[in-house]
């Protein structure tokens, strides 16, 4: 297992973000290549790849298993010596662990396929445009469709041996929001003659936080979060142009859409009272994660017995994943594996345990070869 050790620590050194993941594709590409090829159909789609384990079976099913491949935009802080050797960009959502986990699972189904066949799908661009809606409509999906999908995230509030997963809803609805501010520029001095758009995107921001806490009901659950904010270039110049991106979340798609129209309601009484335009954009929808009780249930029962693997019942939670869009299609599930680390999802220090590696591989395959 040490060689997916390995694997992960290669695919740290070169995160590539939604759809530029070039190297990454021809590191998974020359890796898969080097197995045996006798039941394998590999084909490159965009900057992913399908590949399909034929079964031995007479009449085989199609187990389909989802790896995303993209990595961050951010500024790696771990110090490791297998850093990130692309400035400014990071696996900071585990995609690495992600993907050499499915090397290591296709490593052993290539070498000993099923009766069922298995469909590997590499996904690009989860964190953004989006992957697997796209991956859907393509040709390889019509002719390979899944009868079943799984897949997995890590979590670094669980520690390593520890995996976590639930029936039904497990991930939110997700829209990114793009909000760009137009007024007018001018000198620090003379603000009577500008429209100054850090100050509306000021206010902006601060209205923004009464979506959630009063226009949606408490029972339910949603969020309203501004990640980026862009303005000005020096302090003695008044901005003409502010640019928000953020994201919204919603366990239930009518409560998206009271987000939506409070959002734009907000930004039409912005765009009165600082007397500038502003232009709002909802964009890539990611669909709900919601797990078959079916599968999930002899997922369950399956690691409930499984040495080595403590199964948790989780809560559902507010992150979006685009493997939701599998999951409307396709039944199947999603759980979350254990990789303790002190800093979160999306944090530049992010360090997941790679002895997580290993044991979910091989539990993996067990579970697969079990079916
Ligand atoms: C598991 C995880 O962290 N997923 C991302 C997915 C991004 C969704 C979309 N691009 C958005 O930001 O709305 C997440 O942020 O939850």
């Amino acid at each position: 297992m040490e060689t997916f050790v390995n694997i992960r620590r290669d695919l740290h050194k070169i995160p590539e973000v939604g759809y530029k993941e070039f190297k990454t594709q021809e590191y998974l590409l020359n890796y898969i290549e080097k197995l045996p090829q006798e039941s394998l159909s590999v084909k490159k789609w965009e900057t992913g790849i399908f590949v399909l384990v034929k079964g031995q079976g007479v009449a085989p099913k199609t187990l389909g298993y989802r790896t995303d491949i993209d990595g961050l935009p951010i500024k790696e802080q771990t110090e490791l010596p297998f850093s990130s050797e692309h400035p400014g960009f990071m696996h900071a959502c585990g995609h690495d662990f992600h993907m050499s986990i499915a090397l290591g699972v296709l490593t052993s189904m290539a070498a000993k396929p099923l009766e069922d066949n298995v469909l590997f799908i590499f996904q690009p661009a989860e964190e953004g445009p989006g992957g697997a809606e796209r991956m859907l409509q393509s040709e390889e999906m019509k002719q390979w469709m899944p009868d079943e999908m799984m897949g997995l995230h890590i979590a670094p509030e669980y520690t390593a041996g520890e995996i976590a997963v639930k029936k039904g809803l497990l991930f939110a609805n997700t829209s990114e929001l793009k909000i760009v501010l137009t007024g007018k520029g001018g000198h620090a001095a003379y603000p009577h003659k500008t429209k100054d758009m850090i100050v509306a995107g000021a206010h902006l921001i601060t209205q923004l936080q009464s979506v959630v806490s009063r226009s949606i009901d408490p029972l339910n659950s949603a969020v309203v979060t501004v990640g980026k904010l862009e303005s000005g270039t020096v302090g003695n110049i008044i901005a003409e142009t502010a640019q928000l991106d953020g994201t919204m979340r919603s366990l239930d798609p009518e409560v998206m859409e009271t987000l939506k129209t409070r959002v734009k309601a907000i930004c039409d009484g912005i765009a009165l009272s600082f007397d500038c335009k502003v232009h709002v954009e909802f964009n890539q929808p990611y669909y709900m994660v919601y797990n078959d009780h079916e599968l999930t249930e002899q997922f369950m029962r399956f690691a409930a017995h499984y040495d080595g693997i403590q199964c948790i019942e989780c809560e559902k939670a507010m992150t979006g994943e685009d493997f939701g869009y599998f999951l409307k299609e396709i039944p199947g599930f999603m759980f979350w594996l254990g990789v303790g680390s002190d800093y979160g999802l999306h944090h530049a220090k992010l360090n997941p345990d790679e002895n997580a590696i290993g044991p979910a591989i091989q539990f993996i395959i067990d579970y697969l070869r079990s079916k």
